[in-house]
């Protein structure tokens, strides 16, 4: 069993380069399905989830060469074989096969998504969205099924405003006949990421970003070549860490634009913050605010920081209040904060956060996000080792970890630990 042990009381220093978006490559890589010849992509994340996409990708047939930051994906011999176990269980992401398959084959079987659990995350609205398109879709022993003998152009309202929806949506209208158009559709930066590659591989989509989608159905695809936008969440995850240690580090690589609501948030809290063209200097300080954080869709506070968001309050003074409204019982990491020292209590979907120092403990990650809250606490704690377990999560969302926070100054190692039989 791999562990993060992290000696804390260390101010981060230097600067990090954030890598390409982890939830625009595991979108962009099954988009490729659609195409008719080769799709590169560039400012790939080096991520298990990139590498678990590139294998069922090979599973179906294509050929998948990765070096460095490149994925080159020749898509031209892949077939629509069933997947109702195996790789498509180990990510959240795999729905998009659904989309993908569905759009260039008119049919596909894939097993229900994996990835992290934090609580029921349900797909309806993106089946409703497919069965809109006039697909037939049933669920066979926990695999979905989907058919159609024609795909044909809708009006889809969404109920919720869906990220993976929205695009498993755009990935089959866009080889469906005639207009798709999405109402209510999320607005996330991802989406615009997939929308520019499915045009530029020849699809018709016009307003991504915004909340009403139009898509032109097309007949045929090709491959054609794409830069990753920057993930800004592992961004926000290095702004937080930054402020919460009292350090000093200029982000590079990113989309200032795309951390607004987070960058307002640290700086009402009383972090210094210096936002430059493609990069961000966060300056931390003695002490912060307390404050109020509201999880919510896109341009909202990401939920997606939210955990890390709790490490961050308890070093602050006073008592502030997170509330998530897109995942209202994503709190799996509280409890292992607590065990830290933190003063924390849930409230239905709020936690509420009263400031404190925190001391070294043996931690659990229970998904991707817990684990970046975990490491950022274990990094505040002035005395003793903090050992996070549950890396494999931590791995799905932050490459090169370790070296990053290294070269920031951290005292940050993994170990393995022989489990006894
Ligand atoms: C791979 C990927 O991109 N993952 C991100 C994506 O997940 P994902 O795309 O799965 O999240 P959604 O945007 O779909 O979920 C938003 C909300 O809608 C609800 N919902 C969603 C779909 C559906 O069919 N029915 C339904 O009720 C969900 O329970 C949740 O409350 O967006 C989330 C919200 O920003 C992020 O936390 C994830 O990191
Ligand atoms: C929840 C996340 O990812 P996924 O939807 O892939 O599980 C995340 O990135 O925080």
């Amino acid at each position: 069993m791999e562990k993060l042990m992290i000696g804390g009381g260390r101010p981060l220093q230097g600067v990090v380069t954030i890598s390409g978006a982890k939830n625009s490559a595991i979108a962009l890589i099954p988009a490729a399905i659609l195409a008719e010849s080769e799709v590169v992509l560039d400012n790939l994340p080096s991520l298990s989830d990139v590498a678990v996409y590139s294998e069922i990708l090979e599973e179906l047939g294509a050929n998948v060469t990765w070096s460095g930051s490149q994925m080159r994906i020749d898509p031209s011999r892949i077939v629509s074989i069933p997947m109702p176990n195996g790789p498509v269980k180990k990510l959240r992401a795999s729905y998009y096969m659904m989309g993908a398959l569905l759009g260039r084959f008119k049919e596909a079987t894939i097993g229900l998504p994996g990835g992290c659990n934090f609580e029921p995350r349900p797909i309806d609205q993106h089946i409703k969205g497919f069965e809109a398109l006039g697909a037939t879709v049933t669920n066979e022993h926990g695999s979905i099924h989907l058919y159609a003998k024609e795909l044909r152009g809708a009006k889809i309202y969404l109920d919720v405003s869906s990220v993976g929806a929205t695009i498993n949506i755009m990935l089959a209208a866009s080889r469906a006949k005639g207009s798709t158009i999405i109402e209510n559709a999320a607005k996330e930066p991802e989406i615009i990421d997939v929308a520019t590659l499915l045009n530029s591989m020849g699809a018709v989509i016009k307003g991504a970003g915004t909340e009403t989608i139009r898509i032109e159905g097309v007949t045929e695809m090709h491959g054609c070549r794409h830069s990753i936008i920057p993930d800004r969440i592992q961004a926000g995850t290095y702004m937080i860490a930054a402020a919460a240690t009292r350090g000093n580090v200029l982000i590079d690589n990113v989309i200032p634009k795309h951390l607004e609501a987070l960058t307002a948030k640290l700086l009402e809290m009383g972090v210094r913050i210096e936002e430059l063209d493609e990069s961000i200097r966060v300056i931390g300080q003695a002490k912060y605010e307390n404050a109020d954080v509201k999880a919510l869709i896109y341009p909202g506070f990401p939920t997606d920081l939210q955990s890390p968001m709790t490490s961050m309050l308890t070093q602050a003074e006073g008592v502030s209040v997170l509330s998530d409204f897109v995942y209202s019982n994503r709190f799996k990491h509280v409890p292992e904060l607590v065990r830290m020292g933190a003063k924390i209590r849930v409230e239905g979907r709020s936690a509420i956060i009263e400031g404190s120092k925190l001391n070294a403990a043996k931690v659990k990650a229970a998904d991707l996000r817990a684990g970046a809250a975990l490491v950022i606490a274990g990094l505040t704690v002035e005395e003793g080792i903090t050992e996070v377990t549950g890396v494999e999560y931590i791995d799905r969302g932050y490459d090169n970890l370790v070296s990053n926070l290294r070269h920031l100054g951290a005292d940050v190692w993994r170990e393995s630990e022989q489990i006894e039989e």
